[in-house]
C-alpha cells in the first residue's frame, strides 16, 4: 500500500482496523484499476512522477500571494510535463486511456488546485484530434504534443455560456485575402473563463459565428494565435487578460479575450466537418448538425471519472480520520468510541465509498460506449450519437451533483478539522463544485436528456424500436409492472418504473397544457421541473443497473470475501437511493409502507456489515499521500501530529510577536489610538 515520504509510525487505531479487514485489499485495487496490469502501470507512472519529490513546494501554496501561486503552478506544470514526457517514452502513448487518467490523477500531487496547462491537454488537444482534417492534424499535433505551443478552449462569453447558438463573436470570411476576420462586437461577446487564457497560452480554439458570402452558418471552431511565440506579447488586435479571484481554480489563470477585426488564415478553421472553400463557398457536414459540439461530449464522459476519483480521495480522508477520532461517551465508564462506530457517521461515509465505485464503473462503461459510437461515426454512421449525448449529459450532471454533495458530507463528517485547508477537503470541494457548472450546467444537461426521453417514450407508445438504455419504456407503456420483492434486481426494476412513470407524467403534462392552448415550447417550459426529475430518475436507474452488472461481471472470478463486500456496497447504494426516493416508489411501484420499513432495516444491517472493512475499502483506492494532500487522511493516520505540523507552517507562527501589536493593539489597549 501507499506510504508517505515523511514516514511516521502508523497510528494503532489504523493498525487495528487493517487487521480487522476480512478481504484482500489488493484484489479490490485491481478491480478499481480495471485489472492487475493497470495497477502495475499506474504505480510505475506514479513512481516516476513522484518518487523524486519534484512536486514539493518550498512554501505551502496556501500562504503564497495569487501571483506567486500562479507562478509556482506554471513552474510545476513545466516540471510535470518534462517528467511526463520521459515517463511516456516507456509507455504506449498519450492516447492510451489509462495513461491519460493516471497522469491526470498523478498531477494532483503537483497541484493542490489546478494546472494552468489543464485545458491544453484536456480540451485543446482533443479538439484538434476531433475537429481537424488529417492534414491539419499533421501540422498542429506535433507542436501541441511536444508543448511547442500551449493552447486552450475559448467558447464561453461574458454574456453566454449555456446557449452556444447565442454566442456573439464573429468570424467573417474574406475571399480577397483568404482569411477570416475575428471580431468581438460587444462587451458581452468577450470570451470569458477559458483556463490558461489569462497569462499562459499563446494559442486557443475560438468558437465563433461563421459568416461567408453574407450568410451566417452558426458556430464553428478556429485555431487562433493570440500571443507572440518569442515575446509572449498579445498580438495586435487581441485584448487578453485574467478574470480575477475565484472560489477555486486560482492557479488556472482563467481569462478573457476580445478581437478587433483580427485576421487568421482560412486554414485555421477546423475543417473536419464543415468547410469554407477558397472562394467562400460553405460546405455543410453531411452527417449530423452538432458535430462541432464533440469535445464537450468527450469532456463530459471524462468528468464522470474525474469526480469518482475526487470522491475516492474525500472518503479516504474522512474514513481514515473517523477511525482515528474518538468522541463522546454513550456508555458510562467505557472509552469514547471511534466516530466511525456511530451509525450516522457510517450513513454519511459508506454511501461515498459505494458511489465512488459506482461512478468509476459507470465511467468505464460510458468510455467504452463513447469509443463504440466514435468508431461508428468514423464509418459515417451517426445513429447512436443522440443516445450518447443523452447518456453523457445526464451522467455528467448527476455524477457531478452527487459528488459535490457527498464531498461536503465528508467534510461535515470530519467536524472542525475538516474545515482546515490542510484536511484537503476544501480544495477537493471547490474543484468539484465547479464541475457541476462547467461543460454544461446541471439543469441544462438534464433537460437535454429529457428531450431524448420524451422522444423515446413517444417511440415506445408508437411501437417503434427504442435504444438499449430506455428499453424499460416498452414494458411500461404495455402496462406490465413487476411486483415489489425488495431484491437488488427488484430495486433496479423499481428505479426504471420510477423513471418511466416520471417520463409518462411529463408527456401527459405537456399534452394537457398543449390541449389547453399552449404552444409546445410553453408547455415544455412549464413542465421543466418534472422533466429534470425524470432525467435524474433515468440516470439513477442507468447507474444502478450498470454498477450491479459490472460488479457481477468483474467479480465472477474474485475471492469469496471480495465478492461479498463488493455486493454489500452495491446493495448499500441501491437501498440508500430507494430510501431517498420513497415518495416516488410509493407513487410508481407496488411497494408498501411495511416494505419501506424493511428497506430501512436492511440498509442499517448493511452499514453494520460494512463497518469492519471500511478502512480496508478506502485503502483499496490506493491513493498516495502525496496525491491526497491531507493531514487527516494520510496512510499512517497520525492526524494530530500532522495537524500540529501544519499549524507551525503558518506565517503568523514565524515570529513570537506580530508588528500589529506595536502599531495597533498596544496603542488601543493603552487608549492612545
Ligand atoms: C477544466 C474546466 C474546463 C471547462 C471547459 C468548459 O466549460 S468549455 C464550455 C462548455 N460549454 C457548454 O457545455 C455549454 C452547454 N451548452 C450546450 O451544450 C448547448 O448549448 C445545448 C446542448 C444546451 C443546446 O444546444 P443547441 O441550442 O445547439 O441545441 P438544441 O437544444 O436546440 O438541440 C438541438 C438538437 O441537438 C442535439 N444536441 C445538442 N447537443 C448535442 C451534442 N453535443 N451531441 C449530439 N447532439 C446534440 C439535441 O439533442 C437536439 O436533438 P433533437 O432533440 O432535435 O433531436
Ligand atoms: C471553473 C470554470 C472553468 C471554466 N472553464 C471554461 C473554459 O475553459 N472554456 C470555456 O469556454 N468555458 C469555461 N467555463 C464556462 C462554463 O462552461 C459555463 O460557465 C457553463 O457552461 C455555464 O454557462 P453560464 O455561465 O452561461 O451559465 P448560465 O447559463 O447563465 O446559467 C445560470 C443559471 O441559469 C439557468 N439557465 C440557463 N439557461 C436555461 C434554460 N434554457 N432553462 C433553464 N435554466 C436555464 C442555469 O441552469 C443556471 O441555473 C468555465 C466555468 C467555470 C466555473
Amino acid at each position: 500500500m501507499s506510504q508517505n515520504k515523511t514516514i511516521m509510525e502508523v497510528n494503532q487505531e489504523l493498525v487495528k482496523e487493517r487487521a480487522k479487514c476480512n478481504f484482500n485489499v489488493l484484489e479490490v485495487t485491481h478491480i478499481l484499476d480495471g485489472g492487475e496490469k493497470n495497477t502495475l502501470h499506474r504505480k510505475k507512472i506514479e513512481s516516476i512522477a513522484l518518487d523524486e519529490g519534484a512536486y514539493k513546494d518550498p512554501i505551502p501554496e496556501e500562504y503564497l500571494s495569487p501571483k506567486e501561486k500562479y507562478e509556482n503552478a506554471v513552474r510545476k506544470s513545466c516540471l510535470f510535463c518534462k517528467i511526463v514526457k520521459n515517463a511516456l517514452t516507456e509507455f504506449t502513448g498519450l492516447e492510451h486511456f489509462s495513461n491519460f487518467f493516471v497522469l491526470r490523477r498523478t498531477a494532483d500531487a503537483f497541484f493542490k488546485e489546478i494546472s494552468p496547462f489543464l485545458l491544453h491537454l484536456g480540451m485543446f488537444l482533443p479538439t484538434i484530434l476531433g475537429q481537424c482534417t488529417t492534414e491539419q492534424q499533421a501540422y498542429w499535433l506535433p507542436r501541441v504534443l511536444d508543448i511547442q505551443i500551449i493552447g486552450t478552449y475559448a467558447q464561453t462569453e461574458l454574456g453566454h455560456g449555456t446557449f452556444i447558438r447565442g454566442l456573439e463573436t464573429t468570424a467573417t470570411y474574406d475571399p480577397e485575402t483568404e482569411e477570416f476576420v475575428l471580431h468581438s462586437p460587444t462587451l458581452t461577446s468577450y470570451k470569458w473563463w477559458a483556463g490558461g487564457l489569462g497569462k499562459t497560452v499563446n494559442y486557443c480554439i475560438v468558437v465563433a459565428q461563421l459568416y461567408t458570402k453574407g450568410v451566417c452558418h452558426g458556430t464553428h471552431l478556429f485555431i487562433v494565435q493570440i500571443r507572440d511565440e518569442e515575446t509572449h506579447m498579445p498580438l495586435p488586435g487581441i485584448k487578453v487578460g485574467e478574470i480575477g479571484a475565484k472560489m477555486g481554480f486560482n492557479t488556472a489563470d482563467n481569462g478573457y479575450l476580445a478581437f478587433d477585426h483580427y485576421r487568421i488564415p482560412r486554414q485555421n478553421m477546423m475543417m473536419k466537418n464543415a468547410q469554407v472553400l477558397k472562394d467562400g463557398t460553405y460546405v455543410k457536414p453531411d452527417s449530423h448538425g452538432k458535430l462541432t459540439y464533440g469535445t464537450m461530449v468527450l469532456v463530459r464522459v471524462i468528468l464522470v471519472n474525474e469526480v469518482a476519483f475526487n470522491l475516492a480521495k474525500a472518503c479516504t480522508i474522512a474514513t481514515r480520520y473517523s477511525a482515528v477520532r474518538r468522541q463522546s461517551q454513550p456508555k458510562p465508564n467505557e472509552p469514547e468510541p471511534q466516530i466511525l462506530d456511530y451509525t450516522t457517521q457510517q450513513h454519511k461515509l459508506f454511501i461515498c465509498i459505494a458511489t465512488a465505485h459506482a461512478l468509476q464503473l459507470a465511467s468505464a462503461w460510458l468510455w467504452k460506449t463513447f469509443n463504440a459510437v466514435m468508431s461508428d461515426m468514423k464509418k459515417g454512421n451517426t445513429d447512436s450519437l443522440p443516445e450518447l449525448h443523452a447518456l453523457s449529459s445526464c451522467l455528467k450532471a448527476l455524477s457531478t451533483s452527487d459528488v459535490t454533495s457527498l464531498i461536503e458530507q465528508c467534510r461535515y463528517s470530519c467536524g472542525g478539522h475538516g474545515y482546515m485547508l490542510c484536511s484537503g477537503l476544501p480544495n477537493i470541494y471547490s474543484f468539484v463544485t465547479a464541475t457541476r457548472t462547467y461543460e454544461g450546467d446541471y439543469t441544462i444537461l438534464l433537460l437535454q436528456t429529457a428531450r431524448f426521453l420524451v422522444k423515446a417514450y413517444e417511440q415506445a407508445e408508437a411501437g417503434t424500436p427504442v435504444t438499449p438504455t430506455v428499453l424499460y419504456l416498452i414494458e411500461f407503456v404495455s402496462g406490465k409492472r413487476t411486483p415489489w420483492d425488495g431484491s437488488p434486481e427488484g430495486i433496479i426494476k423499481s428505479f426504471q418504473e420510477i423513471a418511466a412513470g416520471n417520463i409518462s407524467s411529463c408527456v401527459k403534462s405537456i399534452r394537457n397544457r398543449m390541449s389547453s392552448g399552449l404552444s409546445f415550447e410553453d408547455a415544455w417550459e412549464l413542465t421543466t421541473i418534472q422533466l429534470v426529475g425524470a432525467a435524474e430518475a433515468h440516470c439513477r436507474a442507468v447507474i444502478s443497473d450498470t454498477y450491479k452488472k459490472e460488479i457481477a461481471r468483474i467479480t465472477a472470478s474474485s475471492s469469496t470475501n471480495v465478492k461479498i463486500v463488493m455486493e454489500q456496497l452495491v446493495n448499500l447504494y441501491l437501498h440508500y437511493w430507494a430510501l431517498n426516493r420513497t415518495g416516488d416508489l410509493l407513487r410508481y411501484s407496488s411497494i408498501s409502507g411495511e416494505d419501506v420499513a424493511n428497506l430501512q432495516m436492511k440498509y442499517e444491517e448493511l452499514l453494520t456489515l460494512i463497518r469492519p472493512n471500511a478502512v480496508g475499502l478506502v485503502d483499496a483506492f490506493d491513493l498516495r499521500d502525496e496525491i491526497l494532500h491531507s493531514a487527516l487522511g494520510s496512510y499512517d493516520g497520525q492526524v494530530y501530529k500532522r495537524l500540529f505540523a501544519e499549524a507551525l507552517k503558518s506565517p503568523l507562527n514565524q515570529e513570537p510577536v506580530n508588528e500589529t501589536f506595536h502599531k495597533y493593539l498596544k496603542p488601543t489597549m493603552q487608549g492612545k489610538l
